[in-house]
C-alpha cells in the first residue's frame, strides 16, 4: 500500500528464506562441483572438495536446509507456495550449466532473482507483468554483471578444468558486455519502479545505485583476483541502495 511500511513479518520471512535457499544452493553446488573444486586453489578447502564432509552428510544437511525452507514457504499463500517450490528446479540444475554453456551466469540470474517474483506473489497473490517482468530482467542483468566479475577470479583454473563462464566468453570485451548489462539493469529498474507507481524518492537512490555500478565496472581490474572479489562484494551496496529506494519510494507515495 502507498505510504506504508512494508509488512515486517513478510520482510523477516523473506530475509530468512533468502539465507536458507542461498545456503541450499551452495550445498547443491558444492556437492556437484566437488571434483572440480578440489583442483582449484580458491575452492579446494571447501568441505566436500577436501573430504572433510562426505556426500551423504551433505545430503542430510541439504535436507535440513530444505525442511526449514519449507517451513517458511508454508506460511505464504498457495500461489506463492507453488512458485517458491518451482525455484528448486532452477537451484538443482544451476550447477550443471557451467559444464554445458558459456552463460551459466544468465542461469544463475534466473535462479537467484526468482525471489523477486515470489515477493510480489506473496503480497498480491498474482504476478503483474508490467512490474515483475522488468524487475526480474533487471535482477538477471545485475547478476550477469557481478557474477561475470566473480568468474574472472577463476578464468585460468576454469580453462584447465573445462568449466565455462561468461568471463571466458567475453574475454577482453568483458567491460563492454557488463556495461551493457548494467545499463539494461538500471533501465529495467526504472521501468519497474515507474510501473509500480513508486514516488520520486525512488529515483535519486536508483541514480546512486547506477553510479555505484558504473564505479565497479570502470575501476575493476579483471586480471586481479582480489580486486574482482572486492568489486563483487561491493554489490551489497548496490542492493542496499535499490532496497532503500524502493522503501522510500513507497513511503513517499
Ligand atoms: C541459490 C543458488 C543457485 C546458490 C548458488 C550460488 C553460488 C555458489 C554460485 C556460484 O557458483 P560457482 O560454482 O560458479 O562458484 P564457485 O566457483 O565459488 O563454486
Ligand atoms: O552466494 C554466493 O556464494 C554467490 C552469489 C553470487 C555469485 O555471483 C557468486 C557466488
Ligand atoms: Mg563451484
Amino acid at each position: 500500500m502507498p505510504g506504508e511500511l512494508p509488512d515486517l513479518k513478510m520482510l523477516a520471512l523473506f530475509g530468512c528464506g533468502a539465507v536458507l535457499l542461498r545456503g541450499a544452493g551452495c550445498t547443491v553446488n558444492d556437492l556437484l562441483d566437488r571434483d572440480i573444486d578440489n583442483k582449484v586453489e580458491r575452492t579446494k578447502s571447501r568441505p566436500f572438495a577436501s573430504g572433510a564432509l562426505t556426500p551423504s552428510q551433505g545430503v542430510c544437511f541439504l535436507g535440513a536446509q530444505l525442511l526449514l525452507g519449507l517451513g517458511i514457504l508454508l506460511q505464504l499463500n498457495n500461489y506463492s507456495r507453488v512458485l517458491g517450490a518451482s525455484s528448486l528446479l532452477l537451484v538443482f540444475s544451476y550447477p550443471l550449466m557451467k559444464r554445458f554453456t558459456f552463460w551459466p551466469q544468465a542461469y544463475l540470474g534466473l535462479t537467484f532473482n526468482w525471489g523477486a517474483l515470489l515477493g510480489w506473489a506473496a503480497i498480491k497473490e498474482s504476478l503483474d507483468p508490467a512490474v515483475i517482468v522488468p524487475l526480474y530482467t533487471a535482477g538477471i542483468c545485475w547478476t550477469l554483471v557481478y557474477d561475470t566479475i566473480y568468474a574472472h577470479q577463476d578464468k585460468e583454473d576454469d580453462l584447465k578444468v573445462g568449466v565455462k563462464s561468461t568471463a571466458l566468453r567475453f574475454g577482453e570485451s568483458t567491460k563492454q558486455w557488463i556495461s551493457a548489462f548494467g545499463a539494461a539493469s538500471i533501465g529495467s529498474l526504472a521501468l519497474s519502479g515507474y510501473n509500480a507507481e513508486l514516488a520520486w524518492a525512488y529515483f535519486p537512490f536508483l541514480t546512486a545505485a547506477a553510479a555505484q555500478l558504473a564505479w565497479q565496472i570502470s575501476t575493476v581490474d579483471l586480471s586481479d583476483r582480489a580486486d574482482c572479489n572486492r568489486k563483487f562484494v561491493s554489490n551489497k551496496w548496490f542492493g542496499a541502495l535499490v532496497f532503500s529506494g524502493i522503501l522510500c519510494g513507497r513511503l513517499a507515495s
